[in-house]
């Protein structure tokens, strides 16, 4: 099966009001567990690339691993560049086969992020290619700024930016912010902004970005094996179902995966000390990786069955 657009997936999850995962991709044990997932599920999926994947892997591996997974599974797959800083590597990804683009001009001024937005657009369109593009702005790793009112998406700006840039799907700031740590206090999503996003912009596929749950029993495992990360918490899993039904059609998940891997690698080596084949602690991560993105699509993304 050839790589496909995302936007058939996302009419139906609109419709059927459940989302799509994209899972951040950066080596085969990652990719295999996630394909592994959607299909045991029968679920579409987004595989997502980041720069920092690209500089890891390498664009022709990685393009080459999904290439290998293409050829074994039947699923609709999606590959799509995540944060995508300027048209430049949007264009590579594009003429190296990727089906979807994200422009993350959320940092730049309104009318600068349009403009960006605008020249990925006419490059992407006549090759097929869907544009998912970033209005407000996410707290955390993405940036110094707290996730305050000021920073969230504003809703009449929203549909502006839609309407002049022509993009596909947009990523919208409620209040997630990417990596482990993203609420000090009571974890809180502006929903009702959300609402009146969707209801401004209808049927208009939204995007949630750092959208992690951080199972805290993920967490406690690692930190009982020698990490150290308390006070890691994520988006519980009730408010991602709630956006799911109001227009987020694509939820974005990389550090679960994380997670899931390096606390089930901290318990192999802890139990196993003399062991150093590599293979030995990569089948268990791998295997995290699978069961927390089939949890994912069962309890959060209710993609399951949706082929
Ligand atoms: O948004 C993300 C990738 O673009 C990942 O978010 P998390 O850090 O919550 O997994
Ligand atoms: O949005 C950030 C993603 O989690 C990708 O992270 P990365 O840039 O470290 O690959
Ligand atoms: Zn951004
Ligand atoms: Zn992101």
């Amino acid at each position: 099966m050839p790589l496909v657009s995302p936007k058939e997936m996302f009419a139906k999850a609109y419709a059927g009001g459940y989302a799509i995962g994209a899972f951040n991709v950066n080596n085969m044990e990652i990719i295999q567990g996630i394909i592994s997932a959607a299909e045991t599920e029968r679920s579409p999926l987004i595989l997502q690339v980041s720069a920092g994947a690209r500089r890891y892997a390498g664009q022709t591996y990685i393009l080459k691993l999904v290439e290998a997974a293409l050829e074994e599974s039947d699923l609709p797959i999606c590959l799509h560049l995540d944060h995508g800083q300027d048209f430049d590597i949007c264009k590579k990804v594009i003429d190296g086969g990727f089906t979807s683009v994200m422009i993350d001009g959320s940092h730049l001024p309104f009318e600068e992020n349009i403009a960006l937005t605008k020249e990925v657009v006419e490059y992407a369109h006549p090759r097929g290619v869907w544009v998912e593009a970033e209005l407000g702005q996410l707290a955390g790793v993405e940036d110094d700024v707290q996730a305050e009112e000021n920073v969230y998406t504003n809703p009449d700006e929203a549909v502006e930016f839609v309407e002049r840039t022509g993009c596909d799907s947009l990523a919208i700031a409620i209040g997630t912010s990417h990596g482990a740590y993203k609420f000090s206090g009571q974890p809180r999503l502006d929903l009702e902004r959300l609402e009146t996003i969707t209801t401004k912009l209808p049927e208009f596929p939204l995007v949630l970005h750092g959208a992690s749950t951080v199972l805290p029993e993920l967490v406690d495992m690692a930190n009982s094996y020698g990490g150290q990360i308390a006070g890691a918490k994520g988006v519980p899993e009730d408010l991602l179902r709630q956006a799911a039904k109001s227009g987020v059609c694509k939820i974005n998940i990389d550090t679960d995966i994380r997670l899931a891997m390096t606390a089930n690698i901290r318990k192999f080596l802890a139990e196993n000390p003399a062991e150093f084949d590599p293979r030995k602690y990569l089948k268990p991560a791998r295997q995290a990786v699978q069961d927390m993105v089939q949890h994912k699509i069962e309890t959060v993304l209710g993609s399951s069955n949706t082929l």
